[in-house]
């Protein structure tokens, strides 16, 4: 599996990104030498995923961090990017903090430490999410169909994933689980980069269009839903790519239980429902021109969310790394574990 994300070098170093735009037909990289590179990568989806954003912006301010006041200006402007996945306000106030802490004379390599704990424990979160969903699904029939949307593996995160660990575990542990990928429109993140995940690791992956999921569920195909997020209010709402609420209303109708799964630094306890979630409105384009083949008239009006908003009525379980909650058993979860 080719590195996400990569520090080369000491603080003098740069940041190497897989540009997932690229994928699946080529594996290219990135090398930002600034932080308007890092920015421009994650606005562009070179580099995507709630985590794996966050992740990226904490190496991006290292590229800037000659005196305290240029390491913030960094983290403000990093912070324009994209703004609904929590994880990349969570890591840049995470750095601001290292920022304040820290003596200027040394103050990129106390950053770059800071970035490279940010991702280990990233990567030590979406192994323990593996864990426990793996354990929710563990009764799943052997060859079960699992439903997933997006892409939340190794290119979303620092580890291997958030849903997708749970599909590798239960992969692991001999369950077979055959999965059904929704395609993703309109950047097509499942079918470019799930499904490129799922067959380099030997899983038994299927892609279909977004508007067949109700279809597979109806026909009896699916077993369990479990799909990422980018940010989870305090009431178990959900925001996650856009189709995702569709997709559980369709799971709800047929009785296939929803799973969300994310790690803690995916909540924003701060939000007391999934209304107040900023979603992040694309280009046009992304919608007319996919991929430079214009499918619609020139000048075509779209409305282009990126996300939408699940309700946590509409939720079986999240899946955290501290364990399985009910949506609204999970904030208090989480802060008892955190008050700890
Ligand atoms: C563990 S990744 C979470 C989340 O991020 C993706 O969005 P995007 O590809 O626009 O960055 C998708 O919503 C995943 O479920």
């Amino acid at each position: 599996m080719a590195n996400t994300i990569e520090w080369i070098g000491d603080a003098g170093g740069f940041l190497r990104l897989l540009d997932q735009t690229k994928l699946p037909t080529e594996t290219t990289y990135l090398d930002c030498r600034t932080v308007e590179d890092v920015w421009q990568a994650i606005k562009r989806l070179s580099v995507r995923g709630a985590p794996a954003i966050g992740v990226s912006a904490a190496y991006g301010v290292c590229l800037d961090a000659g005196s305290k006041e240029s390491a913030l200006a960094a983290c403000d402007y990093l912070a324009t990017s994209r703004p609904t996945a929590v994880n990349l306000f969570w890591a840049l106030d995470r750095i601001r903090h290292a920022i304040e802490k820290h003596e200027a004379s040394r103050l990129v390599a106390s950053l770059l430490e800071e970035a490279k704990a940010i991702h280990a424990e990233d990567h030590d979160l979406c192994a323990a999410i593996g864990r426990h969903g793996a354990d929710a699904l563990a009764d799943l029939p052997t060859g079960a169909g699992v439903l997933t949307h997006c892409n939340t593996g190794a290119l979303a995160t620092g580890g291997d994933g958030t849903a997708l660990a749970v599909i590798l575990e239960l992969h692991r542990r001999g369950h077979e689980p055959k999965v059904y990928a929704d395609e993703t429109r309109p950047l097509l993140q499942g079918a470019r980069l799930t499904m490129w995940e799922l067959m380099e690791r030997g899983v038994d992956a299927t892609l279909i269009t977004d508007s067949m999921n109700a279809q597979v569920m109806r026909e009896g195909r699916v077993g369990a839903v479990i799909v990422g997020a980018d940010r989870i209010a305090a009431n178990g709402d959900a925001a996650n790519k856009i189709g995702t609420y569709a997709a559980a209303i369709a799971a709800r109708y047929h009785k296939v239980p929803f799973y969300v799964a994310a790690p803690s630094t995916t909540f924003d306890l701060t939000l007391t429902s999934g209304d107040q979630i900023p979603i992040e409105q694309r280009a046009d384009e992304e919608i007319t021109c996919g991929f430079g083949k214009q499918t619609a008239p020139v000048g075509a009006k779209t409305y282009n969310p990126a996300f939408d908003v699940t309700p946590a009525e509409l939720i079986t379980g999240i899946v955290t790394e501290r364990g399985v909650f009910k949506p609204g058993e999970v904030a208090a979860a989480l802060s008892s574990a955190q008050a700890k």
